[in-house]
């Protein structure tokens, strides 16, 4: 067989039997399909071959085939061709470094992988280091300065959007050391990752995995590791007065987010539904919060919060916005020349502000906090909620688990952004309290009196941030979009007609 140099060219075509029915069998360079025909002779049988196949609501399943052939010959070519093809892949890992969350979501990690990912791994042959995590941030410290690294072509995390933050800050951190750089600076071009990270989900929102991949089921999650998918995703750098404190992939939320979590961290016991126990809570409690947000809106880009149209799979926004030198330096340009001319700000009392790097689609909220956001197109989307009644709150809320639009309120505003910054309002300058103080008069002056005064019940002064689940140490946060910073192990969500159409299964 000679090496092919166009990807699709068809290697080996031939009338194949599965049992009983003929079927034109054809290998073109990684892709193996077979269609039923009319039939005919006497058939030897080929070894039993896995594949993916695609089932309903984004799920992949393996399944199994057995061709024959009528001479032992051709059968011999056939099974060469598709060793050859399978080898020449080189995008599959072939060695992995796996962290198992024991406490995640439902308990149930350990007991995930063993039954229904280990089994997969050996198949495909693939060789695995398997550390089951025996306290938080095991897997981050581990990956900053004991891994091994180059023994393997990617990290797996079996959790929930908690454990994939660490393997997303252990990376991120050794990636940043390696090439000499200081995470601690906000303009600090970063370095990407070269692992991918493989997530199989076993938390309580597994946001990441269903916003990259449609559903979160840990067979589909193994099958797309092992076909070896690259799906790059975009990262926020939170800094507070130039020392760095986390990165975020998915919601950075104060207010309503902020609340939620740290309500639930106390619940932690109930498992996933403690979110919506203390998102009751919360919602009934409705506090809102002064501050300020200025942000740079995204320049140079396609799309905007509220298109109709979805990231997905081969997603043409992310391939334009995606970083092209020129176009990256110039996103950033003014805000590392000091020149902020671009930048807009917003004062007000708001009951959440959101940063979704991605739609954040999950289980909860299907389409997600942010539906029109895409997975790497260098931005994020900065939703602003203002102060309204519970009632208009929980039509918003309602909207993120129907089809209308949660941004066509007029308390709730969105914006496209590479880069933002909050400032609660108790944490202003004080010339910005002054200020503050005498356009507001009187009423003022007591409201923050109040507000500083526990014994009379009145809101607090101050939300946390919700950082992918986790509670960040300070209100006021200096946050920059890096486009790609990692990629995982998943193709971006598949248009149902793709695998309508497809009847192209691939081997594994
Ligand atoms: C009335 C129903 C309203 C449903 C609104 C649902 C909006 C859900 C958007 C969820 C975005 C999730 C973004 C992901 C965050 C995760 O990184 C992060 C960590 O995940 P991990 O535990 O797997 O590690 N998860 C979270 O922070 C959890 C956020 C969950 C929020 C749930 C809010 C439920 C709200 C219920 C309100 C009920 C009002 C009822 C009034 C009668
Ligand atoms: N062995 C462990 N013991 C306790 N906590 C852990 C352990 N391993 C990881 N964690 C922490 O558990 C938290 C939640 O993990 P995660 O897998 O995201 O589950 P969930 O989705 O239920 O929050 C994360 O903050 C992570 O750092
Ligand atoms: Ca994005």
């Amino acid at each position: 067989m000679t090496p092919m140099d166009k990807p699709n060219r068809l290697l080996l075509l031939s009338e194949l039997r599965v049992r009983d029915t003929a079927y034109n069998v054809s290998l073109s360079r990684s892709l193996l399909t077979w269609k039923r025909r009319a039939s005919s002779p006497v058939y030897h049988p080929f070894r039993p071959m896995s594949y993916v196949e695609r089932c309903q609501q984004h799920r992949w399943r393996c399944a199994a085939v057995t061709f024959t052939c009528p001479d032992g010959g051709l059968c011999q070519s056939w099974v060469g061709a598709i060793a050859e093809q399978l080898a020449a892949i080189t995008s599959r890992p072939r060695r992995l470094l796996i962290y198992i969350n024991p406490y995640g979501g439902k308990r149930q990690g350990g007991r995930v992988y063993e039954q229904k990912v280990a089994p997969l791994f050996a198949q495909a042959a693939i060789s695995t280091h398997v550390i089951v995590t025996e306290h938080a941030n095991h897997a981050r410290d581990h990956l900053r300065t004991d891994a091994e690294l180059k023994k393997y072509d990617g990290v797996v995390c079996v959790g929930g959007d908690g454990m994939f933050s660490e393997i997303v800050h252990g990376l991120i951190w050794r990636t940043q050391m390696d090439s000499s750089l200081d995470p601690n600076s906000p303009d600090e071009t970063l370095t990407s990752c070269s692992l991918r990270i493989g997530i199989i989900p076993a938390g309580s929102t597994d946001c990441i995995c269903f916003a990259t991949v449609g559903t979160n089921d840990p067979v589909t999650s193994a099958l797309h590791i092992i076909v070896g998918d690259s799906q790059p995703m975009d990262v926020c750098s939170i800094h507070h007065n130039n020392t760095f404190l986390r990165y975020s992939v998915s919601l950075l939320g104060y207010g309503f987010y902020g609340d939620v979590l740290t309500d639930s961290e106390r619940k932690r016991w109930m498992g996933p539904v403690r979110y919506d126990f203390s998102g009751l809570k919360m919602f009934l409690t409705h506090h809102y919060y002064e501050g300020t947000v200025s942000y740079l809106p995204a320049r140079g880009v396609v799309g905007t919060p509220r298109d109709a149209a979805r990231c997905r799979s081969g997603c043409v926004v992310c391939q334009h916005n995606g970083p092209k030198p020129s176009e990256r330096a110039e996103k950033y340009e003014t805000d590392d020349c000091g020149n902020d001319g671009d930048w807009r700000t917003i004062r007000g009392k708001f009951l959440a502000i959101n940063a979704a790097s991605m739609s954040c689609a999950c289980p909860r909220s299907p389409k997600g906090l942010s539906p029109a956001a895409h997975l790497a197109d260098g931005t994020t989307d900065l939703i602003l909620v203002r102060k309204c009644s519970r009632f208009d709150f929980l039509r918003h809320l309602l909207r993120h688990t129907n089809k209308e639009d949660q941004f066509d309120l007029n308390f709730v505003e969105v914006h496209r952004v590479v880069r933002f910054r909050f400032m609660p309002r108790h944490c202003q300058s004080d010339s910005d309290l002054e200020l503050d103080l005498l356009e507001n008069g009187k009423r003022q002056i007591f409201g923050q009196i109040c507000r500083d005064h526990p014994a009379c019940g009145c809101a607090p002064a101050y939300s946390s941030w919700n950082c992918d689940g986790e509670i960040l140490t300070h209100t006021a946060i200096d946050v920059r979009v890096h486009c790609r910073l990692i990629k995982l192990f998943a193709r971006g969500i598949e248009e149902p007609q793709v695998f309508e159409d497809l009847t192209n299964p691939c081997a594994i």
